[in-house]
């Protein structure tokens, strides 16, 4: 085996043979940073249709060799990961896996572990290790920093050596965790989390109505809102698709998110101060202070930047509001107050499931997660705030047509996710991605440049406090 502490500055005859199956997103970010370190026997295939547009594209490109197919780069490569869609994992490795390098180490790239772990074990050979990965982070966003989980499963101390020597100039934080907690922690935190943004995605173009266009959705928290779900949208369907339905923790959590929804909407609907306010306030003291929460949660510094800062982000304008300077500022920004009904059943979900988010914020936590419980910490870390949305839920109808559509929505996903039909999936997917399609370039410019600013500020953060 290549020695286990070898670096890109070593000569090539002893560099570790790379190999990287599937081109699309990931597989190219990969080869791109490894590449650019210096590794100098890189080995990359896509499906045989795409070898001679790959080879064109690759030409010149240092330590890159453009192979036919998986036979090719499984058969030379002492490190190999699978970059396909969760759903053809058992098709791809049936037919490469046989072919892998004897005593060669195997990593899935993929965003679910339970099908990937199963297909390795069955179709690679007992003298194959095992070491699989996974960046949390998509493609478009700079993988400094950014938690990359290593599973050692079937492997040596020494090869969970050398993968991470071949990984490490990709600047990411290791995560070592096990196939089964990965796919806990990623239920918990990626699926959930994507279960909402899609509601509020499918709501709005159910309503035929462009959130940024109307003003309500123009300003701090709403403008996170807005640029994440559009991020989701103009991403590869068949992720979310796999992280949501070949999950087993998945449904169960998407299941009680739409739940959630629904029996807020009802206290909503039925006018219940008291009831709703208890349901609200108990699920606070839950995840963020009080009984039951985790002492460090309630002393950590916040995440999201400041509401000017936010607005920077903003595809929109607000609607121009009555009350000159001397109106005292409210906790809306002068915006019609909104109930902020996602963000409720967020948190009154991840209460019901005991899920603590500042656990996997601090592991394992996907910038798009990081941000999601940066808005609701800002919800309901503030009395005022949270009052507000509670009073607006049940006094102010002026989201309320929103919101209803968002109840139809969350259930729609949820059930669509039960069935696990990617098919299905694929249509309702894409038929709300078509409505806001015209803004994908813009919003994965003005998303991308969120993301940073926030990933920056708790660097800072972080830094000042060291
Ligand atoms: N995008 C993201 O944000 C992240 C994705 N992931 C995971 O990484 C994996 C890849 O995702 P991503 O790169 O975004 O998806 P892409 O669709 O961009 O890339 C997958 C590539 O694999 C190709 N492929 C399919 N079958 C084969 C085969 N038999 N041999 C070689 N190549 C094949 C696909 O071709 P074709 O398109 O023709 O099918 C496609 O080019 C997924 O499992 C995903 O869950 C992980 C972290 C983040
Ligand atoms: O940050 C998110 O949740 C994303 O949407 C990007 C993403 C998608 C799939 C992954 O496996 C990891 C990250």
């Amino acid at each position: 085996m290549v020695k286990s502490n070898v670096t890109p500055e070593d000569p090539i005859d002893v560099q570790p043979a790379i190999g990287l199956i599937g081109m699309g997103g990931m597989g190219t970010m990969y080869a791109k940073y490894l590449s650019a370190a210096g590794w100098k026997k890189i080995y990359v295939c896509d499906l045989p249709s795409k070898y001679d547009a790959l080879k064109q594209q690759y030409q010149g490109t240092p330590g890159i060799t453009v192979l036919r197919d998986g036979h090719g780069v499984s058969r030379i490569s002492d490190w190999i990961m699978y970059s396909v869609e969760a759903e053809f994992i058992d098709k791809v490795v049936a037919e490469y896996g046989p072919s892998t390098k004897v005593g060669a180490i195997v990593a899935g790239q993929t965003s679910v572990k339970t099908p990937e772990k199963y297909e390795f074990e069955k179709h690679l050979p007992e003298d194959v290790q095992i070491v699989s990965c996974h960046s949390l982070h998509g493609p478009t966003v700079s993988p400094l920093g950014q938690p990359l989980v290593l599973i050692k499963h079937r492997a040596s101390d020494d090869a969970l050596r050398l993968v991470e020597n071949i990984l490490r100039p990709l600047g990411s934080r290791f995560v070592y965790m096990s196939y089964e907690e990965h796919d806990i922690v990623t239920a918990n935190t990626q699926a959930v989390t994507h279960a909402a943004f899609l509601s509020m995605g499918t709501a709005w173009a159910s309503a035929s109505s462009y959130p940024w266009e109307h003003g309500y959705y123009v300003k701090g928290i709403e403008t996170v809102k807005v640029n994440i779900m559009l991020r989701i949208y103009s991403n590869k369907w068949h992720v979310y698709a796999g992280l949501a339905m070949l999950n087993p923790s998945a449904r169960i959590q998407i299941d009680q998110y739409a739940r959630s929804t629904t029996e807020i909407f009802k206290l909503m609907l039925a006018g219940d101060d008291v009831g709703l306010t208890k349901r609200i306030y108990e699920a606070r003291d839950k995840v963020f202070g009080g009984n039951g929460a985790e002492e460090g949660v309630k002393h950590r510094a916040p995440i999201l930047l400041s509401e000017d800062i936010l607005n920077r982000f903003s595809l929109g304008k607000p609607r121009e509001t009555s009350g000159g300077s001397a109106t005292p500022p409210s906790p809306t920004g002068g915006l019609p107050a909104n109930s902020h009904l996602s963000l409720l059943a967020m948190v009154d979900c991840w209460a019901h499931l005991d899920i603590q988010p500042f656990v996997h914020l601090d592991l394992a936590a996907t910038p798009i997660f990081r941000m999601w419980i940066g808005v609701a910490e800002y919800l309901f870390r503030s009395q005022n705030r949270l009052d507000a949305a509670i009073h607006a839920a049940l006094y102010d109808v002026s989201h309320r047509s929103d919101d209803l559509e968002f109840v139809v929505a969350a259930r729609g996903w949820s059930q669509c996710i039960s069935f696990g039909s990617f098919e299905l999936y694929r249509e309702r997917f894409e038929q709300t991605a078509r409505f806001f399609q015209s803004r994908f370039e813009d919003a994965t410019k003005l998303g991308s440049a969120m993301i940073q600013a926030i990933m920056d500020s708790s660097s800072d953060e972080n830094a000042q406090k060291a």
